[in-house]
């Protein structure tokens, strides 16, 4: 059935609101190939009702000549769009799909299934709130049912949807469920996602994906549309721990100055008092300004602009906490790390790093361990190839405040960048800040400037034998 609602002819503008007004998830799928992905995709869009006639009528045309699934629509070829590029050799990183229900908007990041691809899919799992992790029922828990999980879980996804899939298979069987479902859970141990639920289903035949299934009496939990309709995200936020990190400030005449950004975390509202990062400043907020007017109170995700009681020097990459907020300032830490290019990560190298809306250069100092994304085990390395995910020793030119991955993911993270080439060519997700006589070191004592002269003239004139200021402490 294709996409169908009595509004849209009776009150298109009531419609219209409805839908702007849903609430919103954003979830990534991941299964190894021909785990049923594409299948799954398909079915949640006709099922839900998202298709249009036109591209029902295409893919009914299609299932004829190229489908694999006899007389019925395949529906996989929905979404095969994504197939066909790679298989002509273009690099697609994540594709996004969208489809909503009465209760919910969603976007799907679908990143391809193969090894190689960590890369994307950390990059899809970065903005989800929820996974569904498919499982071949007749297979059970495979090695990328872990690297799936592992790379879910390192990156702060709370919500694990365990689809074991193709059960006609295996004839619905209760007991193999009820297996896979035993095994899954002796690996989740080592996961620290809080909530993770188990479906058995067919995506071929639709069985528990929107409609209940009649295979399935011995399961009483929830169809898998359910589930992403009912999962409850609200309460992932953080929103306990005020973070602003400033994008730009805002000077338009001299009776003005806002600081605008994102709010990472926190809830803001005029009259609390605030404190600017690194510089201890602290005054209270006089106005929460947006483009519609101000607001009483702005929450996680909303861009805005804060003016401030008092004139404290606040800059571009400085943040905004609540003023007896303890964050650490330092320029060394642990962070996890996923390399995402094919040059490897040399310890040692000057690198760019982006966090939060602060740029400044830095180094990878050490690799404490590298994770083998397959078998979970730890082990040493000197370098980082593409697609490798590291425990490292991370050392910036300034101390700046830092925060953990897990409390506030948005100022708790950061890429790297190729000082030569502009490219990105790592995450990560901070874990630690280091000891407190590490972050002692006066390296403030320096602006991020001058260590980026510094490592300039040591590099493009070598025979100044200019001496690393670094090493002058
Ligand atoms: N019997 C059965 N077959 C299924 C089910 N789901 C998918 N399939 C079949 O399994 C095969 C692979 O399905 P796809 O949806 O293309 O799998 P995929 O995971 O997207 O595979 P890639 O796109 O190659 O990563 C197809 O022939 C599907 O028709 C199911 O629930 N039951």
């Amino acid at each position: 059935m294709s996409h169908q609602s009595n509004l849209i002819a009776d009150n298109i503008e009531q419609y219209l609101h409805e839908h702007e007004n849903k609430d919103l998830l954003r979830f990534i799928t991941c299964g190894s190939v021909d785990d049923g992905k594409s299948t799954l995709i398909g079915r949640l869009l006709h099922d839900s009702k998202m298709i249009f006639e036109d591209q029902l009528a295409a893919i009914t045309q299609a299932s004829k000549t190229s489908g694999t699934t006899g007389d019925t629509v395949d529906l996989a070829l929905l979404v095969d769009g994504l197939q066909s590029e790679r298989e002509q050799g273009i690099t697609i990183d994540v594709a996004y799909r969208f489809f909503s229900t009465d209760k919910r908007k969603f976007i799907i990041a679908d990143t391809p299934g193969h090894e190689q691809y960590t890369r994307n899919m950390a990059t899809g799992a970065s903005t989800a709130s929820l996974a569904i992790i498919l499982i071949d029922a007749r297979y059970g828990v495979q090695t990328q049912t872990r690297r799936h999980s592992f790379i879910a879980d390192l990156l702060g996804i709370q919500h694990l949807v365990i689809a074991v899939n193709k059960m006609d298979l295996m004839g619905f069987s209760e007991q193999r469920f009820n297996e896979i479902v035993e095994e899954y859970r002796t690996f989740a141990t080592n996961l620290q996602a809080s909530d993770i639920r188990f479906v058995p289903m067919s995506a071929l035949n639709g069985d528990n994906v929107v409609n209940r299934s009649e295979q399935t009496p011995w399961y009483s939990g929830e169809t898998l549309i359910e589930l992403l309709e009912n999962t409850e995200i609200s309460r992932d936020q953080n929103l306990s721990d005020l973070r602003l990190p400033v994008q730009y400030v805002n000077r338009p005449n001299l009776d003005f100055r806002g600081y605008c950004g994102t709010l990472a975390a926190g809830v803001l509202r005029p009259g609390q008092a605030v404190k600017a990062l690194p510089s201890g400043k602290i005054s209270k907020v006089a106005r929460v300004v947006t483009y519609d007017g101000d607001l009483s109170e702005a929450y996680p995700g909303q861009a805005i602009t804060v003016t401030l009681e008092d004139e404290i020097d606040i800059s571009r990459g400085d943040w905004l906490v609540s003023a007896e907020a303890d964050v650490p300032l330092s320029n060394a830490f642990t962070a996890d790390i996923v390399w995402m290019h094919e040059t490897p990560l040399t310890p040692g190298k000057l690198y760019d790093f982006k966090l939060a809306t602060r740029d400044l250069s830095g180094q990878v100092r050490g690799i404490e361990y590298q994770i083998d994304v397959n078998t979970l085990e730890k082990h040493t390395t000197d370098a980082l190839e593409l697609n490798a995910i590291a425990r490292c020793e991370v050392e910036l030119t300034a101390a700046i405040p830092v925060d953990d991955y897990r409390t506030s993911p948005g100022t708790g993270s950061f890429i790297i960048i190729d000082r030569l080439t502009n490219v990105t060519v790592g995450a990560g997700m901070i874990r630690a800040v280091a000891s407190r006589e590490a972050s002692a070191t006066p390296t403030t004592d320096w602006a991020a400037f001058e260590h980026d002269l510094n490592a300039l003239v040591r590099k493009h004139f070598p025979h100044w034998e200019a001496k690393d200021i670094r090493e002058l402490f």
